[in-house]
């Protein structure tokens, strides 16, 4: 298919200009201020409007089997969704049960995706147990037959996916040497296991337990001591879902002593609070369950949305996995049986904007830096994606600025009967999606196939991720002292241990100060 799309602005992440723009056979092949239609082209006008890189959405879990359900948004209806909001690419996660081999459930997730998805995709994976054999396979799925670039820890949901700190100190460790990326569900599992034995045995059965069970310093807890680790692993971090002000304040703190630590906060938790949690309607609460939950804190979301301002969060994601009022409701007499998960892969371009930009807080350059640009950046597939330039993939939106929607379940593309946005009116609507060239959202419809989604393939040693940690290795080594063999001294020839003391030189090396001389 082939498409000019005259008159609009280009908002890439470092620049805006007026131009038009030609694609051809999927991709973008000139860019110039005035192109006349070529025959038999179909021409989008995009007069006062902004051209922006499709939304890339790095943290999604379509057809999920969790909690004993599987979650509503498969990878038909979840990138529907998506491209309905003006997202064209989406990073899912592969997720093996407990001892599960790797390649088993990568062949799993790609026979769901492949022949479901409407608009590009690529994939992560959870390391849920470990062994040698995991590690193995860790190197096997790296390659570019598999396309993993990146593996997810999970330090909470005990028993269930959870890997206690060792196994994520060796898992880290592996990445560093793929060169992949590890990205960290950051809550302390084992003191909220610990917490909702005890909620329940108060009496306290509904989602307020949820959020009573999670307080805020458990997420910034395992944030904290999830960076720690991965600077002494020396393995790049990416903090998936950062939920609470304590969590960011981790990983500032970090990044400000030389870590690579990224940090994602959702659509979910940039426009909505924990207040739903204790709302009187107890499948209004349940809905709004997920993990880690969205803070009691009123000033968090913007306190978040000024922190990708601040370039001290790096990109948004939603953690879209959608649970519907009955699946819900198996939690009806226990709030940790209430599938954990809400949406968002439709509404957070639109949210992003309404939050950040028409707010004042970021500007359109920074929005698609957030939306789409940092997460093609850090997940390797720049500028293929994340871009309007030649020779990049024609994955684009025609974005109105000025116009306004409001959000609802009776008119979004979910699978679920509730959307956590319910009654948000937002500005920014995304008119018109290309995806690959083809338009696959316009005048408010569909025009999707299934299964015309490409798996992207993510290789590893992305340069925004890596470019660093060689030189910071060496600071790391190991340091042996060559000492003449020892000798004991005779009891009377201990010298006085505080005469004629030499001061070692000190070295600090990342991570802190240190009592390492040599
Ligand atoms: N976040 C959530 O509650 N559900 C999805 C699984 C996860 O990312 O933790
Ligand atoms: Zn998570
Ligand atoms: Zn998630």
């Amino acid at each position: 298919m082939s498409l000019l799309i005259k008159n609009g602005t280009i908002v890439n992440d470092d620049v805006m200009f007026k131009s038009d723009v030609l694609v051809v056979d999927g991709k973008i092949v000139e860019i110039s201020p005035s192109i006349n239609p070529p025959a038999g082209f179909e021409v989008v006008d995009a007069t006062d409007r902004l051209v922006i890189p499709g939304g890339i959405d790095p943290h999604t879990h379509m057809q999920l089997p969790f909690m004993g359900e599987v979650a509503k948004d498969d990878f038909h209806r979840g990138t529907e969704a998506a491209v309905a909001g003006g997202t064209t690419m989406i990073i899912d996660f592969v997720i093996p049960t407990k001892g599960e081999g790797l390649l088993t459930a990568y062949d799993r997730w790609r026979g769901w995706a492949d022949p479901k998805v409407v608009c590009d995709y690529g994939l992560s994976m959870a390391i849920t147990s470990w062994s040698p054999q995991i590690a193995s396979e860790m190197e096997i799925v790296t390659g570019q037959a598999y396309g993993i670039n990146s593996f997810k820890f999970f330090l909470a949901y005990a028993g269930v996916f959870m890997v206690r700190d060792e196994e994520f100190y060796q898992g880290m460790l592996q990445c560093a040497k793929l060169r992949a990326l590890a990205r960290v569900h950051a809550e302390n599992g084992a003191v909220i296991a610990e917490r909702c034995n005890h909620l329940l045995t108060a009496g306290v059965t509904g989602p307020e337990g949820h959020t009573q069970s999670r307080p805020e310093e458990l997420e910034a807890e395992a944030t904290f001591r999830a960076c720690t680790m991965a600077s002494q692993a020396n393995c790049p971090l990416y903090v998936v879902h950062v939920m609470s002000k304590g969590a960011a304040a981790a990983i500032a703190h970090h990044r400000k002593r030389g870590a690579v630590v990224f940090g994602e906060p959702i659509a979910a938790g940039l426009a909505t609070d924990g207040s739903h949690y204790y709302h009187e309607d107890w499948l209004h609460a349940a809905r709004y369950v997920m993990s880690p939950p969205l803070s009691r804190d009123p000033s968090t979301p913007n306190a978040l949305m000024n922190l990708l301002a601040a370039g001290e969060l790096h990109l948004t994601a939603t953690d879209n996995c959608t649970f519907d009022c009955q699946q819900k409701s198996l939690g009806k007499d226990d709030f940790t049986k209430i599938p954990n998960g809400v949406n968002g892969v439709e509404d957070r371009m639109s949210v992003v904007w309404d939050r950040g930009v028409h707010a004042g807080i970021i500007d359109p350059m920074r929005f698609v830096a957030v939306t789409s640009t940092m997460a093609a950046k850090i997940f390797n597939c720049y500028p293929q994606k994340g871009r309007i330039a030649v020779g990049s993939d024609a994955d684009i939106v025609i974005w109105n600025a000025n116009a306004t929607r409001t959000i609802s379940k009776d008119t979004h593309h979910h699978a679920v009967d509730f959307n956590i946005f319910e009654g948000m009116q937002v500005h920014g609507v995304p008119e018109t999606t290309i995806s690959r060239g083809r338009i696959v959202w316009a005048d408010g419809k569909l025009r999707t196939v299934q299964g015309a989604g490409r798996f992207i393939p993510l290789a590893p040693d992305s340069q925004i991720v890596f470019s660093s940690v060689d030189n910071r290795k060496k600071t790391m080594e190991p340091v042996r002292i060559e000492r003449a063999p020892y000798v004991p001294t005779p009891q009377e020839e201990i010298p006085d241990a505080n005469a004629n003391i030499v001061k070692p030189r000190v070295a600090v090396p990342p991570g802190g100060a240190s009592s390492i001389q040599f």
